[in-house]
């Protein structure tokens, strides 16, 4: 009774006394909706064990998320294996964290993305070239294709060119075995040796990328301004100078080998979602078709530039939506003030060390901000004024917010963009076999995800 989170309402009678609840809902896979049920009934913050708390609301996300006081949680350390390698999802103090984002902070800007002539390269030969090849390949056969499976090398192939350089890039469209080697290590990867597997992979891929970049490889002069040619050597570059060798190939590979990771996960579900939806909407086909192939493409250009593809609001507002109801990462992410009380959502005093969380789950299903979230609607982001559109992003998290925001959203962002653009500027998509679409109830997805079996038909 005397408890500071006494007057929290309780997820369930139980939560002040034990956490059993909520384990129960986690082995369950279902905690995202027990959250969500327990938010609608009583409210933005919810007690779901006796020093843990779930929040739903703008003010709650501020105080914790966008409050470099607050830390991550050991959950991270446990959940990305990040108690044998100190890579920047396990790094839970603030300091620490924030000397190693600030390494890569300016390589993955949206502008330095979007001017970037290795972009620029990637998009042609791994969307434009090699994957149309494949799609061109599926229609002529009318073959019936797993996209979560296709999706997956085309996204590492395209961002392990970003993070270890063109030369240095995978080649997974082609070289099929590779790939199944990486995704059967990563399927397994709770096992020591698959881990260790992963872990020489990355090393090898460092090593090449480090060896092709000399200074005329890695420095790209483009209309006088230059270009780092991967993340793999500006992160090298400043390792070096506060690390000693060993730890900087350590800490380097372990690095890259989670930016791999949670690229090629989460985008592949995302596309997964983007097919599935439109297969679903033939009329959203047809709309985001014109508006693709009203787009042009700046003269002696193979692609329209990234910046001119982010400006097409119906290919905006259907990557938005789908982030927004099926988003691939959708928490809830762990925090905890180390040392202090504070105040939350209208005058909780909530003690120091008190894990609280939020979830994008959760925070995109306020029905008074989306109405009918369970609708996948790309109308609402076309539709709405300024101010509601303003409204809408507050609560958007897909990427999370904060310091501890995404550091890839923009290269996720611009994938995912060009590879709805390859497809659905010359095909259609059908649904084969959408009975393996399973709403995403967990913090992190298998490497098959949900399973969606479409037909690509190209169109005349
Ligand atoms: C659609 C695709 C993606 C989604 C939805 C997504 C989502 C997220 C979210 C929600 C977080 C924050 C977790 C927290 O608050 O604790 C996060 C962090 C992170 N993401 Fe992503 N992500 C995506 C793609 C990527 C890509 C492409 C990369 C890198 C190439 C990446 C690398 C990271 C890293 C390194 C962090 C940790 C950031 C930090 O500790 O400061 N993600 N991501």
């Amino acid at each position: 009774y005397f408890h500071p989170l006494s007057n929290v309402p309780n997820a369930h009678f139980t939560t002040p006394l034990s956490r059993a609840w909520l384990l129960v809902q986690k082995y369950r896979g279902c905690e995202n909706h027990a959250r969500h049920a327990a938010h609608k009934r009583l409210g933005p913050i919810i007690r779901l064990g006796p020093h843990e708390l779930s929040i739903n609301s703008i003010e709650g996300v501020q105080t914790v998320y966008n409050n470099s006081s607050f830390e991550r949680t050991e959950w991270f350390l446990n959940a990305f294996r990040g108690r044998e390698a100190p890579f920047m999802v396990c790094m839970l103090r603030t300091k620490e964290h924030g000397s190693r984002k600030r390494m890569m902070a300016s390589i993955y800007m949206k502008t330095y993305i979007q001017n970037s002539p290795v972009i620029k390269s990637l998009v042609i030969d791994v969307f434009q070239k090699s994957f149309r090849n494949e799609l061109a390949k599926w229609a002529v056969d009318a073959l019936t294709v797993d996209v979560m499976q296709a999706f997956q090398p085309c996204v590492t192939d395209f961002t392990t060119g970003w993070l270890f350089g063109i030369k240095a890039r995978t080649d997974w469209l082609h070289n099929k075995s590779e790939a199944n080697t990486f995704y059967r290590n990563f399927e397994r990867s709770g096992a020591d040796d698959a881990q260790q597997n992963l872990r020489q992979w990355s090393n090898e891929m460092c090593q090449k990328s480090l060896k092709t970049a000399d200074a005329k490889n890695d420095i790209c002069q483009d209309g006088g301004a230059t270009h780092k040619a991967s993340v793999c050597s500006e992160l090298h570059t400043h390792l070096r100078k506060t690390e000693n060798p060993e730890a900087t190939a350590t800490f380097l590979k372990d690095e890259m080998l989670d930016h791999v990771i949670a690229n090629q996960i989460a985008t592949a579900i995302v596309l997964t979602y983007v097919t599935y939806s439109l297969s679903l909407n033939p009329l959203w086909q047809t709309k985001l078709r014109s508006e693709l192939n009203n787009l042009s493409t700046p003269q002696n250009e193979k692609f329209p530039s990234p910046r001119d593809l982010d400006s097409l609001p119906i290919l905006d507002a259907i990557i938005t939506e789908t982030l927004r109801l099926y988003s691939p990462n959708p928490g809830p992410w762990p925090r905890h003030h180390p040392t202090s009380s504070c105040q939350i959502n209208g005058g909780y005093t909530i003690p120091a060390r008190t894990t609280i969380s939020a979830s994008s789950y959760t925070l995109h299903r306020n029905d008074s901000v989306f109405p009918d979230p369970e609708e996948w609607k790309p109308e609402r982001w076309l539709e709405a004024s300024t101010e509601q559109r303003a409204g809408m992003m507050k609560w958007f998290w897909a990427f999370g917010s904060g310091t501890r925001m995404c550091i890839g959203s923009n290269l996720a962002l611009l994938s995912l963009k060009a590879v709805v653009k390859v497809i659905y500027s010359e095909f259609e998509t059908e649904i084969v076999d959408g009975s393996g679409m399973e709403q995403m109830d967990s913090v992190i997805a298998g490497p098959v995800g949900d399973k969606l079996l479409l037909k690509f038909v190209k169109v005349k």
